[in-house]
């Protein structure tokens, strides 16, 4: 290039002759050295786009000789690709009369490809008219990073891969070495071997797998997920991405840059998902996702089942798709409320479904927060408890009421007594307590069955049911016990009536599979709060009261009193200390002397129970027996009675004293007893006496309450033991059951002497029992003869053997024996 002809080639004749060049054209030699020295591209365009001219650093670049295309169209010197694309920057330039950047990429002389960034200015004369553009390229225009390159990639979590056409990795990075199990050193490797999966599960060897990249990077695939599974068998799992690589603007690629992403995580991360989605499908409960808006995102399989809605009907929605009137408004409130201050609600709500019924669900709600504590979802999940709620009404009803007649049982009778009294409390309330035993009901089901048995139960528990009132609560408590609960009465009598309508309906007949039956009841009332003001309390007095009702003679009512309490909790004091006095030598036996008014001698004796109670003193057997009675204690006080006279005879014997016989007394529960007569016999022969020895004395009571006394008297008869008939007169006295029974002796009843002389009506008594006696042929003693007129009496009617105080009271076993000693010993052994 010659210096003075440079800025003429670049500027019309005009500009050049102009003032304002020429100080330009100065600076020439200047310029012409930068032009020589920059390692920049500078090249001068004309508006036509004709090279003007080009730098010296034009040399560094695979092109023609510059004297072939100076002054020449660009299109000479690039391909029309980029020919096109820096007339257009040039063009830009000129009409915007501003500097357009640009890059573009060309090939070195030694074959490299390279990048420069350049710039396009136009050069603006003082008119404002842009003469020509004037392009400066610098050669790296990424140089700063190109230095860094290696650094980058290796900094990179992502592995790099270049690889060429033939499979060959021509660069990698650090991370694609590791991922890869590729040596340090490789810069440019034939693979090593191994293999990929894909996700179809097709094994790939490493070249069919760099293939792969390749073919699927020109059909714009965006990435694809492997398995890398070195020898190690190790596997990783990792998701490559594929760019094709062209030059300048040839179709096809040169090489490929793949990016290789490890998964492991992601995969571990995809797997739990794919278990919780699973889980979420295959759970039975109903689950909904909703977005922070409340819109619904997700629903699973179970939803659909239970709702009837399908995903596609409700995604989108709100929760109100579900919502029934059933729940009241406040309920949602609550829900929402709880949702937003504790982030949860847990509870029972109705729901409907897609066909509008509607079903009892147990709803959990959640509220969902991202990690910065904003709202993000809310979860649903919720079942259908109907059955269960079936169920539990089901058990709940069960529980509270009786199978048999349906009526409410003792759990829920107390319940309502216990709330009734609560309320009571506070509004000064009255409630009557009824306990209705039903009487004799047990000999229906033994001789009718268990089936009739029922039958009659649920009659008579049907027409109690006629007799009460709304507020009112019949129970039955079990067997033939029913109890009636009369809340808010007015009156005593108002009570009263009530009971005996009961009464009334419960014994009128019963048809029952064409027979009649016929039961009562005994009613015992406790009240409301005279009586007590528990249930505990209520019920103890009712069942007190009941049990005076029944005593009295059955098929009526009782009011509860205190003084029955107390002689019932007297009773029960004394039944406990029974049972332990046995066990405590707390019982002993003492004789009552019977005389021969003829010869004043000793013909036996009554043997008679003492309880010496540790702190109550003596117990007169009047109080107790009664109690071992009806505890059934009196079987083994019974049996130890008899040991214990046997026991004395049998030692007074051996003492040289004589005691002809000893009257015991019998009880009607000792007598029932199979065993008792084998037990009788059995001490006789323990003890070595002969059965004479001993009297069983019997009531006339305890006869009436054997179902078959004369057989069991029978076998005492048939064994010899002499028996008596105690307090005679004072019960059922048949002349026809006296001549069947074998019976040895009559025994006048105290209450008969009382007033004997004297009373003439008493006087006819003892004379028809003593003529009674000898009518029968048998013998006849009198007890509780007090005075010697009460003997003389006694004596003229002839009736001479005595027992009473008049002879002596009966005393414990030794005095007794130092008695018989004072009282004519020869005389008594006589006696024997
Ligand atoms: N005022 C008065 N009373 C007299 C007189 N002579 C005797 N007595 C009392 O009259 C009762 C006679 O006995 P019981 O009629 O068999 O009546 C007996 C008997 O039924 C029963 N009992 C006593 N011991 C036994 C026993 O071992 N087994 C059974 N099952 N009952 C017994 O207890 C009842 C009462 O016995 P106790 O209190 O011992 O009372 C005895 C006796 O102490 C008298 O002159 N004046």
């Amino acid at each position: 290039m010659r210096g003075d002809g440079w800025f003429h080639s670049v500027c019309s004749k005009d500009d050049y002759m102009t003032e304002r060049v020429e100080p330009l054209y100065k600076l020439d030699d200047v310029l012409q050295r930068i032009w020589r020295a920059a390692p920049v591209l500078i090249s001068i365009k004309n508006v036509q786009g004709e090279i003007l001219a080009a730098s010296d650093h034009f040399d560094q670049l695979e092109l023609p000789p510059r004297s072939q295309w100076l002054g020449k169209s660009i299109k000479e010197l690039f391909a029309p690709a980029i020919a096109q694309r820096i007339a257009g920057y040039d063009q830009q330039a000129l009409a915007q009369q501003r500097p357009i950047s640009f890059i573009e990429e060309w090939k070195t002389k030694q074959g490299k490809h390279e990048t420069y960034r350049a710039v396009s200015f136009p050069l603006i004369t003082s008119e404002e008219k842009a003469v020509c553009t004037i392009a400066v390229s610098r050669h790296g225009a990424h140089s700063s990073s190109n230095d860094e390159l290696p650094a980058v990639l290796s900094a990179l979590v992502e592995g790099v891969l270049k690889i060429e056409l033939d499979g060959a990795v021509s660069l990698s990075n650090t991370a694609a070495r590791e991922l890869l199990q590729l040596p340090e050193t490789s810069q440019q490797n034939w693979l090593p071997d191994w293999h990929v999966v894909d996700e179809e599960g097709k094994r790939l060897s490493a070249i069919e797998f760099l293939q792969a990249l390749q073919a699927f990077a020109t059909r714009d695939e965006t990435h694809k997920v492997v398995r890398f599974c070195a020898d190690s068998n190790a596997s990783k799992w990792l998701m490559a991405q594929a760019q094709p690589l062209y030059r300048d603007n040839e179709k096809k690629p040169y090489a490929t840059v793949a990016s290789l992403v490890p998964i492991d995580q992601l995969k571990k991360a995809e797997h739990e998902l794919a278990i919780y989605a699973d889980l979420l499908e295959r759970t039975s409960e109903a689950i909904i996702v909703y977005n922070a808006e409340r819109r619904i995102i997700k629903v699973n399989r179970a939803f659909s089942k239970l709702t009837g809605y399908s995903a596609d009907d409700v995604v989108g929605a709100g929760p109100e798709v579900f919502r029934t009137p059933i729940n009241s408004p406040e309920r949602y409130q609550q829900i929402d409320a709880a949702l937003t201050v504790d982030g949860c609600w847990q509870g029972e709500v109705e729901r409907s479904r897609r066909d509008g019924s509607s079903f009892t669900a147990w709803l959990t709600c959640n509220r969902i927060e991202d990690g910065h504590g904003e709202l993000s979802h809310f979860i649903s999940i919720f079942s259908d408890i109907s059955e269960i709620k079936h169920q539990q009404r089901t058990l709940d009803y069960l529980a509270h009421h009786d199978s048999l007649t349906g009526l409410p049982n003792r759990n829920l009778l107390f319940d309502r007594i216990d709330h009734a009294i609560n309320v009571a409390t506070r509004k000064n309330g009255i409630h009557a307590l009824l306990f209705i035993d039903l009487d004799h009901f047990k000999e229906i089901n033994d001789s009718a069955g268990h089936g009739t048995g029922d039958k009659v139960l649920i009659e008579a528990a049907r027409r109690m049911q006629l007799c009460t009132r709304k507020q009112d609560t019949l129970a039955r408590l079990g067997g033939d016990e029913f109890m009636l609960f009369m809340e808010g009465v007015t009156s005593k009598e108002e009570v009263s009536v009530v009971a005996n309508r009961l009464l009334n309906v419960i014994s009128a007949p019963y048809q029952i599979e064409h027979k009649e039956f016929f039961i009562s009841a005994s009613i015992g009332i406790s009240y409301f709060p005279e009586d007590g003001n528990d249930v505990e309390a209520l019920l103890t007095y009712a069942d007190i009261a009941m049990y005076q009702a029944k005593s009295s003679g059955r098929n009526r009512l009782s009011w509860y009193n205190r003084r029955l309490s107390e002689e019932l909790s007297e009773r029960v004091s004394l039944e406990r200390a029974l049972h332990r006095a046995l066990g405590h030598d707390e019982l002993f036996v003492v004789y009552q002397p019977q005389i021969d008014v003829l010869s004043g001698q000793i013909i036996g004796a009554e043997a008679l129970l003492r309880w010496q109670h540790p702190e109550r003193g003596l117990v007169s057997p009047a109080l107790f027996i009664p109690i071992a009675e009806k505890t059934g204690l009196i079987n083994a006080i019974g049996d130890w009675v008899l040991d214990q006279v046997c026991r004395q005879i049998a030692e007074w014997d051996q003492q040289g004293l004589n005691v002809p016989l000893v009257a015991v007394n019998v009880s009607a529960q000792q007598l029932g007893s199979e065993q008792f007569a084998d037990r009788v016999l059995a001490h006789l022969i323990h003890h070595q006496l002969s059965s004479e020895r001993l009297e069983l004395e019997l009531t006339e009571s305890v006869l009436m309450c054997l179902d078959d006394a004369n057989a069991c008297m029978r076998r005492f008869a048939d064994a010899g033991i002499r028996l008596a008939i105690d307090d005679f007169g004072t019960g059922f006295s048949s002349l026809a059951y006296l001549r069947a029974l074998p019976v040895q002796r009559l025994k006048i009843d105290r209450s008969f002497l009382m007033e004997v002389p004297g009373n003439r009506n008493d006087e006819s008594i003892v004379r028809a029992v003593i003529g009674l006696a000898h009518n029968l042929n048998i013998d006849v003693i009198a007890e509780g003869v007090e005075t010697e007129l009460q003997q003389q009496f006694l004596h003229q009617n002839h009736c001479y053997a005595v027992q009473g105080y008049l002879h002596g009271k009966p005393i414990k076993a030794n005095d007794f024996a130092a008695y018989l000693r004072r009282t004519s010993p020869s005389e008594n052994r006589l006696l024997r």
